[in-house]
């Protein structure tokens, strides 16, 4: 059936550190899904590629710096919200330089991808959570 949904387009980052922990990051609680945990990254700005848009969110968001060679394709989310689709692949970064502060968000937490189950996150995410288990 058709569907009037508009397609949302985020890129959303695994940061991955030498203990192999993922970077999740809590929504701020006045937000639309306030308080749950995600992925950093966000909406492509008008001209952006993917990567370029990755880097921007974050060093906004966590004020880290990386480059397109340390973004690596892992996996993508595809999940129909009530008012929008939304199309979120999702990266895998090994390497930046500064230390992630949350800039833009309540918290930031370092998480074995096992445990990342043990955090609420949007329905979107669940699924990105087998590829980071198999991954590391
Ligand atoms: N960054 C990020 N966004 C995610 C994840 N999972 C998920 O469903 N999303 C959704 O993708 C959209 C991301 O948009 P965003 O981060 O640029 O914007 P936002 O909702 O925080 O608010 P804004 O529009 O005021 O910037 C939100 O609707 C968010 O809920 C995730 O793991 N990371």
């Amino acid at each position: 059936m058709h569907s009037e949904k508009s397609m949302l387009f985020v890129v959303a980052c695994a940061l991955i550190d030498a203990d192999r922990r993922v970077l999740i990051a809590q929504r701020p609680a006045d937000k639309n899904m306030g308080g749950l945990w995600e992925f950093p990254g966000g909406k492509l700005e008008a001209g952006e590629s993917p990567e370029q848009a990755l880097i921007r969110e974050l060093r906004e968001e966590l004020a880290i710096d990386t480059q397109e060679a340390c973004l690596a394709p892992l996996t993508f989310a595809s999940f129909s919200y009530e008012n929008f689709h939304l199309l979120m692949p999702l990266y895998v970064c090994r390497k930046w330089q500064g230390t992630p502060q949350a800039l833009e968000h309540q918290a930031l937490k370092w998480v074995r991808p096992q445990k990342l189950r043990d955090y609420a996150m949007p329905p979107a995410d669940e699924p990105l959570i087998a590829h980071l288990c198999d991954l590391l």
